[in-house]
This record gives structure tokens, C-alpha cells and sequence, in this order.
């Protein structure tokens, strides 16, 4: 409709659509330059119409934002980086398991596992604990997946989610298993239990400070914005926003820098290695973004992907707004796409082609980049987890190329990781077949040329065996039966075939001690 009618388009009977980046900060302006009202469909599209995604209102919104702001300060998102790193290490662990199991680990699961038990323990002060169970993380992966899914539907019928999301656990559970795990009222009762108790031994470790106390405590807001049924909304929506959104972030970085690893890779490997000579050292989150490769990684890879596809539309309730020749009465719906100026040639030259380099401080025309530079929205509505998300990237893709060498498999640009649907961020094409999947080349565990899914399948067993030790020795299968074995590793594989398998799973770590067994029967016992 631009292409045709030109910058400024009546979309739809309700809203108006301005294609022109340069227009960005008049319509999301910060607070000392006019009010911006949500447009109601869109506040509750995501089914938290109490949380601040959700509030219509600019003064309310105000309030709301200001509450909570403190915890997502720069200051916050510093003292979150042992946390990060705690979790790294659980991350790796995960991913080891998957490799010794599958012969790759595919990321998209992974990651959201990460970046979701880092924002609920930093935002609620209770972690998920997604990297502890590799079947919960499934299971999230899939609600998250639906509830994006759902926003299509919720972009039009906008009381939907919400009601779904307040029904009775009972039926949600019976009509929409997936939406039961996004449960406000788990949260909330957490909340009571925690806030109550003065003597919560967590009260000084990460996440003590959480949305709830900060709301709780909070004098300017009256008892009416303190009540459950209204702050486990922030909760919520805090862990929704946070998850899905920098897990990508990860997957899309991962991507570009091993598909070019002459240069990117090896560039960003030099640069860790003067701050990491360790490699199991943990820099802070100061050294760590003095590095010019990783920081222009991490700002291509948010530019890149362009996550956010929806339009947000905002509504100046008493001014009218001005575009060009065009006056905006005061009360209309007005949105603009992220994504737009994101990917705008006028702005970015080969908009598709990740260049990390255009961040680099040689570049004549990095004030105006930066300008545009929006993954994370713009004014009084822009993104409250921003600094706690850079320190994710920072964090952990700083562990993941100083201590792996990574390889992708069977992963493509097109298929995996370029968006092909709108579900209000965006999402690749319905054929993909995951996010960057790895093949690990160093890690203490190697494997060779040895298909452990067809060998899972052929044996229709919900146990792998896994030999320890070089590549050479790797177990060796007959169709039915494992040939031989030595050093046998065993790991569940959860819910195959109906097979309930929960954990914990039978699983070394070390790789040198591993359990041994008569035959491959006796494993299938465990
Ligand atoms: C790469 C990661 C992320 C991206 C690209 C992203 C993007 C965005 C964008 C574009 C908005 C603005 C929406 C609007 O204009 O209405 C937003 C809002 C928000 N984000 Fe993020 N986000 C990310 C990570 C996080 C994290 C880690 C948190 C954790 C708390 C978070 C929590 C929120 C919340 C609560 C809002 C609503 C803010 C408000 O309405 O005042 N996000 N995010």
C-alpha cells in the first residue's frame, strides 16, 4: 500500500500507517513531549491488559513503568551478570547432553530455556528453572509458540487471550494445555508466599529485589495498583517479553558468525582472548562491552532480525499530530513498524547482508545508525528489559566463543532464520526444522559419523548409548542391537514414543567414569 499510495496510509477504518523513519520520534516521543495512549487492541492482544505492555493510558502507564523501572536500570542489569554466567554454565551442560544424545543440539529450545530463567529470577525472584529440565523447556518452547501463534487472533478479537488466561486452570488445561504453563496465578501465589516473608532466605540474592516488592513498596501508587490479580500481570508479562525476544537474538548471532567464520569468528575470537585469556574467566559486563567485535555483533544481530513485525499503534489523545502536509486529529490510531526502519535502505545500505563492521567506530556515518538503531522501540512505550537483554548477548555469547568451537548443521538462512510470518514477532517459515542446530567440535565428549536417532529408533529403546573416548570408539550398532559396547553413557529421551521418561535422567558428566553393563538390556532397565 505505501509502494502505491505513499508514505502515510489509512490502513484499515481505525488506523493510520506511516512508512518514513525519520517520523519516528514524533510519533513514539518520550513523556516530556506530548502523551501517547495504547490503542486498546493492541494493549491486549498479549493478554496482559494490568501489566505496562497492557495499559491503554498514558498516565497510568506512567505510574505503572515508573514503579518498576529502578530494577531494569544499567546498574541492575550489572548486578544480574554472575547470575548470566551461572546459567551459561548450566546451558553448556544442556547442550553437551543433547550432542552426546542426538549428535547435535538444536538452539531454539536452548536459548529460551536461558534467557527465561534469567528474567524470571531477575523479575520474580523465581527462576523457571527451564535449563534443569530439558522437558519443561520443551513445553515452554510450545506454549510460547501458541501464545505467538494466538496474537493473530488476538489482534482482532483482543478480549480473547485475556479470557482464555483468567478461565478456571481446569479447562485451559482441558481446551488449551499449552496456555495452562503461562499460569498468572502460579505466579501470583509465589508472590504472596515470598512478599510475606521477611525471612525468605533468597531475599538477598538476585531476584530478591523483584517487580512485586518494588510495586508493593512503591508509596506514590494507591492500593488499588498492589492487589494480585494486578501486579502478577507485570510478572507475566515481564517473563513473556523477555524470553522468546533475546533467545532470537542469540540464534540469529549465532548464525551469522559461523557462516562466516574466516572473519567474523575469528575476529570476535582475537577480542575475547585478550579479555578472556582464561577462558573460564568471567569478565565483567564494562570489559566485555569495550570489545568493538562483539558489541557490533550484537547490534547487527538486533538490527537483523528485526523481530518485532507487529505495528504499534499509538494514539495522541488531545493534540493532533502533524506528518508533512497532513494533520492527524487528535484520538486516531497511528502506528509505525519497527522492522521498517530497521531494515530501511535509506538508512542502512544492504539492509539484509549482516555487516557488523557498519558499527565499527571507523564508520563516517555511525551517528545516524545508531539513531535508527531500534530493536528495542522508541520512547515512552520502549522496551523496559533492554539493559538486562544486552547483557545476556554479552554475557553469553562472550562464554559460547571463548570456550567452543561450533559448527552449524543443517541449518539455512531461508528456511530457519529469515521471517516469513508475522505473529507479532516475527517467525520463519512454517517448514523449518529449528534454530541453529550445532554440531560441537570440541567438547570433552567426541562423536563420529554415528546416527544416534536412527540407532534410537531401530532399537525403539528410550535409552541412547553413547560410548566416552575418541571418535574411533564410538559405539557401533547392528539393526536391532548395539554390537558392542564399552563405557556405556545412558540418557532418557523424554516422551518418546509415549514413553513418559521424566526426569532426572541417568546422565555422567564427567565422561570418565562411566557406568558399564553387561548388555544392552540391562541399560534399557534404568
Ligand atoms: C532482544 C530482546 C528484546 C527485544 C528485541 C525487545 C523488544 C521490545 C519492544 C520493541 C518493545 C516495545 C513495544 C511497544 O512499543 O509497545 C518492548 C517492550 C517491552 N519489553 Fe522488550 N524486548 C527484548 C527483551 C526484553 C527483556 C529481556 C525484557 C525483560 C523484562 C523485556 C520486557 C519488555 C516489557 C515489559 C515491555 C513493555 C514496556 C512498556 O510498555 O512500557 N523485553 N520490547
Amino acid at each position: 500500500m505505501h509502494e502505491k499510495y505513499g508514505p502515510i496510509v489509512r490502513i484499515n477504518p481505525h488506523e493510520i500507517h506511516v512508512y518514513d523513519s525519520t517520523w519516528l520520534d514524533t510519533l513514539y516521543t518520550g513523556p516530556a513531549y506530548g502523551k501517547r495512549d495504547k490503542y486498546p487492541p493492541t494493549a491486549y492482544m498479549t493478554g496482559t491488559p494490568r501489566g505496562i505492555f497492557g495499559t491503554v493510558s498514558h498516565d497510568l502507564h506512567r505510574l505503572r513503568r515508573s514503579a518498576i523501572n529502578p530494577l531494569f536500570s544499567k546498574s541492575g542489569a550489572a548486578a544480574a551478570v554472575p547470575m548470566i554466567y551461572e546459567h551459561t554454565e548450566k546451558l553448556f551442560t544442556r547442550m553437551k547432553s543433547q550432542i552426546t544424545r542426538n549428535g547435535f543440539t538444536e538452539m531454539r529450545a536452548n536459548f529460551l530455556a536461558f534467557t527465561t530463567d534469567n528474567v524470571s529470577l531477575y523479575s520474580t525472584g523465581k527462576s523457571r528453572d527451564l535449563l534443569d529440565d530439558e522437558y519443561l523447556a520443551d513445553e515452554w518452547k510450545m506454549s510460547i509458540g501458541k501464545l505467538a501463534e494466538w496474537t493473530l487472533i488476538g489482534r482482532h478479537f483482543s478480549w480473547v487471550i485475556p479470557t482464555v488466561l483468567e478461565m478456571p486452570m481446569a479447562l485451559i488445561r482441558l481446551i488449551l494445555p499449552e496456555f495452562s504453563r503461562i499460569d498468572m496465578r502460579e505466579l501470583a501465589s509465589y508472590y504472596v508466599q515470598t512478599t510475606s516473608n521477611t525471612e525468605n532466605p533468597k531475599s538477598k540474592s538476585i531476584g530478591s529485589t523483584n517487580v512485586f516488592r518494588m510495586i508493593l513498596s512503591n508509596e506514590q501508587m494507591p492500593p488499588s495498583e498492589k492487589v494480585t490479580n494486578r501486579i502478577s500481570h507485570e510478572g507475566v508479562v515481564a517473563i513473556a517479553a523477555g524470553g522468546e525476544t533475546t533467545a532470537r537474538a542469540f540464534t540469529v548471532a549465532l548464525f551469522f558468525i559461523l557462516s562466516d567464520k574466516g572473519t567474523i569468528q575469528e575476529k570476535l575470537k582475537k577480542e575475547l582472548e585478550q579479555v578472556m585469556p582464561d577462558p573460564y574467566s568471567r569478565p565483567s559486563l564494562k570489559e566485555l562491552e569495550s570489545l568493538p567485535w562483539l558489541s557490533a555483533i550484537i547490534k547487527e544481530s538486533l538490527r537483523i532480525m528485526a523481530l518485532p513485525t507487529t505495528r504499534f499503534p499509538l494514539v495522541s489523545p488531545s493534540e493532533p499530530l502533524r506528518y508533512q502536509e497532513w494533520v492527524i486529529p487528535a484520538g486516531t490510531p497511528v502506528s509505525m513498524t519497527l522492522r521498517d526502519v530497521l531494515l530501511d535502505t535509506k538508512i542502512y545500505k544492504e539492509p539484509f547482508d549482516f555487516q557488523p563492521q557498519r558499527w565499527l567506530s571507523t564508520n563516517p556515518d555511525l551517528d545516524k545508525l545508531n539513531k535508527y538503531h531500534v530493536p528495542f522501540g522508541r520512547g515512552n512505550r520502549m522496551c523496559i528489559g533492554v539493559n538486562l537483554a544486552y547483557a545476556e548477548l554479552y554475557v553469553g555469547l562472550a562464554c559460547i566463543f571463548r570456550r567452543l568451537e561450533l559448527e552449524l548443521h543443517d541449518t539455512t538462512r531461508e528456511r530457519d532464520i529469515d521471517i516469513a510470518r508475522d505473529c507479532f514477532i516475527g517467525e520463519p517459515s512454517p517448514s523449518t526444522k529449528g534454530w541453529p542446530k550445532l554440531d560441537v567440535l570440541v567438547f570433552d565428549i567426541f562423536y563420529d559419523n554415528y546416527d544416534l536417532n536412527t540407532a534410537h529408533h531401530k532399537v525403539d529403546l528410550p535409552v541412547l548409548l553413547v560410548d566416552y573416548g575418541k571418535a574411533s570408539s564410538v559405539v557401533r550398532k547392528t539393526s536391532h542391537e548395539f554390537s558392542e559396547i564399552v563405557n556405556v553413557h545412558v540418557a532418557t529421551q523424554h516422551n518418546y514414543h509415549g514413553w513418559n521418561a521424566k526426569p532426572p535422567y541417568f546422565e555422567d558428566q564427567t565422561g570418565h567414569n562411566p557406568p558399564k553393563y553387561e548388555n544392552p538390556r540391562d541399560a534399557t532397565m534404568l
